[in-house]
Parts: structure tokens; C-alpha cells; sequence
């Protein structure tokens, strides 16, 4: 922790002498920007000549062509991309142990020589400016070094405990071209330092308060500037195997994880080519931090995606209620679609078991509307002059035969295609007709070829075995009869009416509002069903891969127009990814952990969460799905342990809630204090909807006096049931309120928070106490807590469950 732990030197320098380190630090970013003008041009002026050489055609010529439209791409790419505080660091450095220096230009030792320090008084040796990308002066002198750089780690990691070769390390404060301020930490205050023979001063407050000082928007923003060191040691962690990071609210675990993505890309750029998924929970994270990889000039690798749009085409909207959302996260489900997904192929629309299936119960491939009328109860066909019948327990004997595979359902069609071939050749007798074993081949495959030509034949397949989609299946089981028989043995009596109950949104086609959970559940149903055989579809040609093959300039073209829809078809296509990150990993069920893992089989993982925030009620059931997920590969563990949302008087608070919903477990440490205290506001009595229009009015009046506290947002946290309610009271009140159900809390933060009845959201499952602990950890300024009548609030205000 660089900036929390440095020790802050007092603000000894005159005006003058500030004014003095903002000019340096003006004329260097001057020079930065003029230096990056000139690549530029150069940039423009290879990709021109790029062009011209596109017409010459030897192949030395062309792979020359494709190398410098690679590297002009590159530098346009991230050239024209304005950022405001493009420089935000520096460092100043004694003499290294070494005199090498590493690819960015800069001295590689990490300790400094023998003899850097005389009488307590050093000569700075080496002056690195830290940026979002690194840039080389035309002598190849490092004018900014990129944050991911190693050389940048410094500039990260030094403690006045462990400087290293640090003396002083400064925040810049820029908008646009202009150097606003400046802010340093002296990591070795005990010595005096010279720069080209003037003494170094330490200037400002130091910048990590600085930053969490500042007000919250609807977005988050990056913390590049600021991160600390427990910090930087997870986004530069080696990128093998998993890495698992644990700590509590507000400790940077979602900022991190963003990060690292940007380090990853920027360390292996074409191994990451194969993608960096971000798992978010919700839509609501995900909209609050999709900005921050653009800002750090990364967005064409990575895909940062909510559990409930995991799967294309498949869109959460709806909510389970937690007894439902426990049936279908767990993984008992896995044996139930298993079973549902074999047992749907008795619900063809005129099959054996009509009575079972209500009509267009289930969806086949494309055109359910246009399902064949035959019966899939009896096959007859004519083969050789004669008639050849198959009733319905041998076709039942041939399916559970056909079944006995492991491949997925829609791709057993042709083995239980050639069994029943097999069960007629054989009924007719023909073979027997043979001696010599050519002949018989010979007769059989006439006979196979002039069966399945036949119209009527294929129409019974299509029927008897159609095409199974995960929709339809889910759909099926909406039926609580046919549901109960599948669950047999894994769902009680209860559990199958709660779940065919939820089902029943769905409509025959198993369109309709779908949940998280039911995501993960049409994903299985995928992998137990296999993929459609469909004809692939046509790839669109895309002029700058065929120009190149490389990725960079795609997202190049993106940032042109024109490419980007082409990439966002492309992250949909993709399943498999390089890289996996799970942000708030407590909560995924088993059910999600499959659906995740799927995506990242091959992929190095970075997991992060909290137990302490898990709403998912069985922990140990979710550890074994995540076991199973992350396999066998080695884990490496870190734990951040500094909150950096809440102050103190907000973490204590919550720290309450903590100790009831998970003994034992330590809360992270504050950084910061405001010496506000938690405020509590109690609803008027009431019953019934007395007592509905009292709790809108005690809510919308407290968010309101909250919005004259803060100048940025207010979250008001409710029990899952009221949120729509809470969004109608709070609607006038304008967009910097937002009404959240307690589930929707997750990962979000606001200069103040307002908490509606902690009671409620405790009682709402069996994991509420945790999911309080939630909403009680958003706010990073001023928190209420709003009690009714079944908080039992003392006289003070205080409910039960926050009393010492
Ligand atoms: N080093 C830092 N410098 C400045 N701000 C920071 C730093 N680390 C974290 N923050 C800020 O602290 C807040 C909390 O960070 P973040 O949301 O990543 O925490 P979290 O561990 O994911 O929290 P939760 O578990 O509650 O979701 C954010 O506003 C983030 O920008």
C-alpha cells in the first residue's frame, strides 16, 4: 500500500514552489503530446504507404505490407484515443544496483547501488513518468512509461517500509492537455535528495484521498493513479493456472480484476487474442463498469457479460423468488435435464404418449408451427415387395438403445436411425436370403438407400426423434405431471410444483421472460441436447483481417466505424475464451459455475468475491461446482484487506451485520473517516396500505434530504418484492436516485445510501443476512437506515439487528 502507508510529508512548499513543479510537469506532458502528434503522422503516413504497397504482389512485398499495416494500426489505434489524464504518474529513483536497463528504456534494478546514499543525502538518478500507454521519445528515450510496464511497478509498490530505488512518488492531476496539480509521497522522508542540484519537494495530500474523495457518478472509474500495493500484486500475478482473490466490500476486488484484464492484454496481447471474459452478476455491474477498459485503452479483447446474457439469445429479465432460484441453481438439476432432455423425445406431437403431451408442448428446430401429423407409435414401411412393421414397445427398445450413448440427444438421431434400419433389415428376413456375405452387403445397402429416401420415412425420424431444442425442453417441464415423473427421486412433491410453476412464464416455445437461473439452465440443456445441425453461416470477409490477420486493427477498424458491429457478432459467436474473470464469485450456484466453466476450459482464470456477500444459500454445494469448474490447475490466492468505499463509522456499522451473518469473519480495515455517523429514520405506525403510503413517503422524504447531502448518487436499497414500488415513489425525484432491489446492490456504490427495513431484507431468504451486509456496504459518504415496525427499532431508531 504505497500511498496509505507513506509517510506524508507537510505541505512545506511555498505557492511558488508548486507553481514551479506544475510548470515542470507541464512541459514535459507538452513534450508528451508533441511527441505523440508525431506519430501520428508517421502512423497515417505507413498505413498510406501500406496501401500503395498493396498492389505490389511478391510475397516478400506483402508480408512487409501486412507488417507495417500491423504496427500503423496499432499506434492509430491507441494514438487517437484522447485521454484526459493520459500522464498520471512519477516516480523519482536513485541509482540502480545495475547499470540495465529493460526494453522501456528504464533501469531494470529494483534495489539501489551501494553508495546511492551518503550522510542520508542521494542524487536522483532516474525520473519515469508513468501513463495509460508508454511512449519513446525519437532517441528511444522513455518520455512515459506504459502502468503495465515493469518498470512502472515501482511507481505501485514502494512503501516508506520497502522504497526500493523510490525517493518520491508524485500523482499528476491533468484535464485534457493541461497539468492541474500534483500530489507526491516521499517514500524515503528521511533523506534529502537533489535533482540536477535542487533540493526534491514534496508537494499536496497525497493522492489516494484525493481520489476517494471524490464524488461517484453513474459509472465507475479507473483507479490507475491510486492503486496500492496489495493491489498491484493481484493484477501483475503471473497469468497461469487460477487466481483467487478474497476480501470484503469496497476493497478494489471489482476494480482489480479490471485491471489485471488490461495488464493481461498488454503482457500477452496475442495469446489474449482468444478473448478475456468478465462474468459480472448483474446487467446493473456491468453498465457501471464497462467505461473503465476503454479508459485504460483496452476494449476490443474483452467481453464483460452479466450471468443472465451468457447465452445468446437468452436475455434475464424476470426474478426468481429465492425458493425457486434454490431449486434451479442447484445441482440436482444437472440429473434433471439429463432426464427431462431424454424423456421430452416421447412428446412428439402425435407420439406414443399423446395424452402426455399437451399440443405444441414441445419446439422442433425451427418450424414448430409446421410440426408433421405422423405417428411415431408404429413405423410401417414397404421394403421389397413386402411390408415391414416396427410397434411401439421395439421402437421403444430401439430409443432407450440409442440413449445408452453419452453423446448429446440431437446427436444421437443417426445411431437410433441406423438401429432401426438394423431392426427392419432384419425383420424382413433379407439377409437370409444370402450366402455370400458381398451379396448381403449389396441387398442391405439397397434396402437402406431406399428407405430413407423415402419421404415418408425421413417424416417419421423428424417426428419419432425430432430436434430438441433447450427452449422447448424447459418449456416441457413446465408441466407439473410429466415434471414430477422426471424429478423423481431428486425433487420432492414441493420443489416440483414451485419449479413447474416458475416454468410456467414460458410459453410452448419456451420463449418468454427468463431468469439468471433459467440461463444457466437453457445452457445445460445445450450441452445435454448438442448443437442443431444447422448449415454454418457464411463468415463475412472483413477487408482489414484479410489484410493483416491480427486482431489489433480490427479494433482499429472498430473504432472507425463500421467494424464495431461486426466485433460484438463475434463476441456473441465466441464461447471459449483465453481468459476467464468472475467478478463477485460468491454467488454463482453450482448451475452458473457449469455455465462459466464451460466457457473457460481451456482458459486461465481470475476469481474474485467475498463469502461474507454470498446470497446463495448453500456455500459448500457452490465450492464443489466451482472445484469442478477451475479443475485441477494450481490456485493462487491473495486477500485485500483495506476498504476503500465506506468510512469507518459506515464499515463499523456494517461490521455488526457481519458478525450475526458470518461469525468470526474479519471486516476489512477503512481507510478514511468523515466523522458522520450512520443515521436512522423510523417509518409512522400504520397498517395495511396506511402503512404502504407511510414507508413511500419516509422513503422518498430521506432520499431527498440525502440528495441535498451528497453531490452525487443516492442508491436506496429494498427488499427484492418492493422494487418496483420503490422505483414508482422515487421516480420524481430525478436520475441521480436509484431504486434497487436488495439482489441488485451487488458490486454498486453511492456517495450515500438509504436502507429500507434491514428486517425485510434479512427475512427475504436464507442467505438475507448476508445480502444486508450488502446494501449496508454501498454507500461511500453517508448511509440511512430507514426501520418499520417489524425492525423493532429502539428509541433511538436503531433496529434489532443493528444494536450492539
Ligand atoms: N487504489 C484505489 N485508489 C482509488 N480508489 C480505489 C482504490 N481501490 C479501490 N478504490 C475504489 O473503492 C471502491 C470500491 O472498489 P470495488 O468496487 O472494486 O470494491 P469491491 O471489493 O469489488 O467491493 P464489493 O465487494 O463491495 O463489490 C471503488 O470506488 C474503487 O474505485
Amino acid at each position: 500500500m504505497a500511498a496509505h502507508n507513506a509517510t506524508h510529508a507537510p505541505d512545506h512548499a511555498s505557492e511558488s514552489v508548486r507553481a514551479r513543479e506544475i510548470d515542470a510537469e507541464q512541459t514535459h506532458l507538452d513534450r508528451v503530446y508533441r511527441r505523440l502528434e508525431e506519430k501520428i503522422h508517421e502512423a497515417e503516413f505507413l498505413m498510406d504507404d501500406a496501401a500503395k504497397r498493396g498492389q505490389v504482389g511478391t510475397p516478400g512485398a506483402l508480408a512487409e505490407r501486412d507488417a507495417q499495416v500491423f504496427q500503423a494500426g496499432v499506434h492509430l489505434h491507441r494514438l487517437n484515443s484522447e485521454y484526459e489524464d493520459f500522464l498520471f504518474g512519477r516516480i523519482d529513483l536513485l541509482l540502480g544496483k545495475d547499470g540495465k536497463k529493460g526494453p522501456d528504456g528504464a533501469y531494470t534494478s529494483v534495489e539501489p547501488a551501494e553508495g546511492a546514499i551518503v550522510d542520508n543525502r542521494a542524487r536522483i538518478a532516474e525520473t519515469l513518468h508513468i501513463g495509460r500507454l508508454g511512449v519513446l521519445d525519437a532517441d528511444y528515450s522513455p518520455l512515459v512509461i506504459d502502468w503495465r510496464a515493469p518498470a512502472a511497478a515501482p511507481f505501485y509498490r514502494a512503501t516508506p517500509v520497502a522504497p526500493g530505488r523510490v525517493v518520491r512518488r508524485r500523482v499528476i492531476r491533468s484535464k485534457g492537455r493541461k497539468v492541474l496539480g500534483v500530489e507526491d509521497d516521499l517514500m524515503r522522508p528521511e533523506i534529502t535528495a537533489t535533482l540536477d542540484g535542487e533540493e526534491l519537494p514534496a508537494i499536496g495530500d497525497g493522492a489516494l484521498m484525493a481520489a476517494l474523495g471524490r464524488a461517484r457518478s453513474h459509472t465507475m472509474r479507473d483507479i490507475v493513479a491510486s492503486i496500492q500495493a496489495e493491489q498491484d500484486m493481484v493484477i501483475r500475478a503471473p497469468a497461469a493456472s487460477v487466481t483467487e482473490v478474497e476480501g470484503g466490500p469496497g476493497t478494489g476486488k471489482t476494480a482489480v480484476a479490471l485491471h489485471r484484464a488490461a495488464y493481461l492484454l498488454y503482457q500477452d496481447r496475442r495469446r489474449y487474442a482468444g478473448g478475456i471474459l468478465i462474468v459480472s452478476p448483474t446487467p446493473l455491474l456491468v453498465a457501471y463498469t464497462e467505461g473503465v477498459l476503454p479508459s485504460l485503452g483496452e476494449e476490443g479483447q474483452v467481453a464483460i457479460r452479466a450471468l443472465g446474457s451468457l447465452v445468446d439469445g437468452a436475455e434475464a429479465t424476470a426474478y426468481d423468488p429465492p425458493a425457486v432460484a434454490r431449486i434451479k441453481g442447484s445441482s440436482r438439476m444437472q440429473k434433471l435435464l439429463r432426464k427431462a432432455a431424454r424423456a421430452a423425445l416421447d412428446l412428439s406431437p402425435a407420439g406414443a404418449a399423446p395424452t402426455q403431451c399437451p399440443a405444441g408442448q414441445l419446439a422442433f428446430g425451427d418450424d414448430e408451427e409446421t410440426a408433421p401429423a405422423v405417428r411415431t407409435d408404429r413405423l410401417r414401411v414397404v421394403a421389397f415387395g413386402s411390408r415391414i412393421e416396427l410397434d411401439a414397445d421395439e421402437l421403444r427398445a430401439i430409443r432407450q438403445s440409442a440413449l445408452g450413448g453419452t453423446a448429446p440427444v440431437n446427436l444421437l438421431r443417426p445411431r437410433a436411425r441406423r438401429l432401426i434400419l438394423d431392426a427392419l433389415w432384419s425383420r424382413s428376413g433379407a439377409g437370409r436370403r444370402y450366402t455370400d456375405p458381398e451379396l448381403v452387403a449389396e441387398a442391405r445397402a439397397g434396402f437402406d438407400e431406399d428407405l430413407t429416401t423415402e419421404t415418408s420415412f425421413q417424416e417419421f425420424l423428424d417426428a419419432w426423434w425430432p430436434e430438441l431444442t433447450p427452449r422447448g425442453v424447459l418449456a416441457a417441464m413446465a408441466d407439473e405431471k410429466l415434471l414430477g415423473r422426471w424429478a423423481r427421486r431428486v425433487l420432492n412433491p414441493r420443489e416440483v410444483r414451485q419449479l413447474a410453476r416458475s416454468l410456467g412464464r414460458l410459453d410452448a416455445s419456451g420463449h418468454g421472460p427468463l431468469s439468471v437461473h433459467d440461463v444457466a439452465l437453457l445452457d445445460e440443456l445445450q450441452q445435454i441436447l448438442g448443437a442443431p445441425m444447422r448449415p454454418a453461416r457464411p463468415r463475412e470477409a472483413d477487408p482489414l483481417e484479410h489484410l493483416t490477420g491480427l486482431e489489433e486493427l480490427t479494433t482499429y477498424a472498430d473504432r472507425n466505424g463500421g467494424g464495431r458491429g461486426r466485433r460484438e457478432r463475434l463476441e456473441e459467436e465466441r464461447t471459449d475464451y483465453a481468459h476467464v474473470i468472475v467478478d463477485e464469485a460468491q454467488d454463482l450456484t453450482p448451475m452458473q459455475w457449469r455455465m462459466v466453466g464451460r466457457r473457460g476450459r481451456h482458459a486461465t482464470w481470475t476469481v474474485v468475491g467475498d463469502p461474507a456477500q454470498s446470497s446463495w444459500s448453500d456455500p459448500d454445494e457452490a465450492a464443489a461446482a466451482r472445484d469442478e469448474a477451475l479443475g485441477t490447475r494450481p490456485r493462487r490466492r491473495f486477500t485485500l484487506t483495506v476498504n476503500y468505499r465506506n468510512p469507518a463509522e459506515i464499515a463499523e456499522l456494517a461490521g455488526k451485520v457481519l458478525a450475526l451473518a458470518m461469525p468470526g469473519m474479519q471486516s476489512p480495515k477503512a481507510v478514511r473517516s468523515t466523522g458522520l455517523r450512520p443515521r436512522f429514520a423510523l417509518v409512522g405506525d400504520g397498517a395495511g396500505s396506511a402503512g404502504e403510503s407511510a414507508l413511500a413517503a419516509a422513503t422518498a422524504a430521506e432520499a431527498e434530504r440525502l440528495l441535498g447531502e451528497v453531490d452525487g448518487t443516492v442508491g436506496v436499497v429494498v427488499a427484492m418484492h418492493r422494487r418496483e414500488q420503490a422505483r414508482r415513489w422515487l421516480a420524481p425525484l430525478g436520475d441521480r436516485v436509484v431504486a434497487l432491489g436488495s439482489l441488485e446492490a451487488k458490486g454498486l456504490e453511492y456517495d450515500a445510501t438509504l436502507v429500507v427495513s434491514p428486517a425485510e431484507i434479512a427475512d427475504e431468504s436464507p442467505a438475507g443476512l448476508r445480502v444486508l451486509y450488502v446494501a449496508l456496504t454501498r454507500a461511500t459518504q453517508q448511509l440511512t437506515v430507514l426501520s418499520a415496525g417489524r425492525d423493532q427499532p429502539d428509541a433511538a431508531g436503531v433496529p434489532d439487528l443493528l444494536r450492539d
